[in-house]
């Protein structure tokens, strides 16, 4: 009998869910889940009403409110205009659609990204969409998960598969033990100074390594969820007991026999070992310290004992985005970080904003003070998360501490709703994007770990974490 060759767990995954593949033409893809909100939903419903079709299987669509939604007064009608539009868009949509939502007030509702795998809806093996670029973030589960365009939502709706292009694969290894106060966000930071913002363009990533694989599905989901961030169509990590112990019991996860035969075939999950990938990088844990970012894109990151690049180390033809990234930021070349002062910490965002991070901000800042001059906002990523937190009394911790526990949703991560930073104030932020202008016109992001973050705000400056751990 001839041997199957040697196949990544992107190919594993990708070909059984091809459903017809010519010579030439992208492939069709079978979507498993298809998650969506308020924000790139409405034109792709208009889309298929204005064709008079419906939704083709509307049970693997799962709906959910976080873009435009208040963090604080969820109980009221949300008073700005164009949020409480996009809102009302959806839920109208989702009910003539026959579309589950979980919507302002559901106990389920959160971002999208973080109640997918909070509910068991996520599962290895799938392939997952949704019109969000941080749809990557499943990838953590073993899953090919990546954001489309509403064009390619309103395919989705109706089809429940996709035109897709096979990508290349891109093996990142990061073997070793991760030093004290370094934390999953790092090494992604880390991962993503080293090869830039265009490093992934037109890969999908696998994670691996004894680094990696040391990471609970939370740091997993961190590390997948900025693939986007270095221009990769997504990232993917192997799934292994770590996965099976966080899947187990949760809402949608298999029961009973079920779970034995899902188990059974999620342990196939892997890249075989001679399986070839187009790319390759390997990395040593040892190497990364707490990271934190200094510009305008997430790849302009340092260590934080170093210091912001000198012109002299850059190419050319980066030189001058370069500095209008630092005028922006009002940083000098050779600077250091260490000692800057800061006005607002935002500890949020489907990157770092699960029950996991709030324990580790509450398990620092515990018996401490926030600095007087800042400003402190917590946004957990989902209802669950916000509950669990109250249980286990962290929001008292936070209130003690000064910090503002507030309602679920993507909140300053991108300042669509009320929470923005103001003009020249600067943020240290556990979210994933650093743009102009991202947490508000004007404002400017250092983005760090939820360690670096809660060092910052008792300081009111950008310090080292590990000096206080
Ligand atoms: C609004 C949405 C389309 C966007 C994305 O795709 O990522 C947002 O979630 C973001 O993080 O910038
Ligand atoms: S939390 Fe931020 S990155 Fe995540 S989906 Fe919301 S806006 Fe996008």
């Amino acid at each position: 009998m001839e041997q199957t060759p040697s196949q990544t767990l992107f190919d594993k995954i990708w070909k059984r869910h091809v459903v017809q593949q010519q010579e030439g033409f992208p492939a069709v893809l079978y979507i498993d889940r298809h998650f969506i909100h308020e924000v790139t939903s409405p034109q792709a419903f208009t889309g298929l009403r204005q064709r008079n079709i419906g939704v083709f299987r509307p049970k693997q669509t799962i709906a959910t409110a976080d873009h435009n939604v208040p963090t604080v007064d969820q109980h009221l009608p949300i008073k700005e205009a164009l949020s409480r539009k996009q809102v009302e868009t959806l839920t109208k949509n989702c009910e003539e659609f026959g579309v589950e939502l979980y919507g302002l007030g559901h106990e389920k509702q959160g971002i999208v990204h973080v109640i997918g795998p909070e509910l068991g809806i996520t599962q290895p093996g799938q392939t997952i969409v949704c019109g969000d670029s941080h749809t990557s973030t499943h990838g953590a589960f073993g899953t090919i998960a990546f954001g489309i365009g509403t064009s390619q939502v309103e395919q989705v709706l109706a089809t429940q598969t996709l035109l897709q292009y096979r990508p290349k694969t891109m093996l990142i290894k990061v073997d070793g033990t991760l030093n004290k106060g370094v934390t999953a966000k790092d090494v992604i930071l880390y991962v993503i100074a080293k090869l830039g913002t265009d490093g992934g363009t037109g890969h999908f990533v696998e994670y691996a390594g004894t680094a990696i694989q040391s990471l609970s599905m939370e740091g997993r989901m961190t590390v997948c969820n900025m693939s986007i961030e270095m221009g990769a169509r997504g990232g993917m990590i192997a799934p292994d007991e770590v996965t099976f112990d966080y899947m187990k019991g949760r809402p949608h996860a298999p029961q009973g026999e079920q779970w034995d035969k899902a188990i059974a075939d999620w342990k196939t999950l892997y890249s075989d070992k001679d399986a070839v990938f187009d790319t390759v990088y390997e990395f040593d844990a040892a190497d990364i310290e707490p990271m934190i970012t200094y510009g305008t894109n997430p790849g302009m990151g340092i260590g934080i004992s170093q210091h912001v690049p000198e012109l002299s180390h850059l190419k050319e033809t980066e030189k001058t985005s370069f500095k209008k990234s630092l005028e922006y930021m009002n940083l000098n070349t050779g600077q250091s970080l260490l000692g800057k002062k800061i006005d607002y910490v935002f500890i949020g965002s489907c990157t770092n904003a699960r029950i996991e991070d709030l324990r580790l901000v509450a398990d620092f800042v515990k018996g401490k003070q926030k600095s007087a001059d800042v400003e402190v906002w917590i946004v957990p990523g989902s209802q669950a998360v916000l509950r669990q937190a109250q249980k286990e009394k962290l929001d008292m911790v936070f209130s003690e501490a000064g910090f503002k526990l507030r309602e679920p949703g993507c909140s300053a991560c991108l300042a669509m709703n009320e929470d923005k930073v103001p003009a020249g104030k600067y943020c240290v932020s556990t979210s994933n994007r650093n743009f102009e202008g991202r947490q508000g016109p004007g404002s400017r992001t250092f983005l760090a770990s939820p360690l670096m973050a809660a060092a910052a705000a008792i300081n009111g400056k950008v310090v080292d974490v590990r000096a206080y751990l």
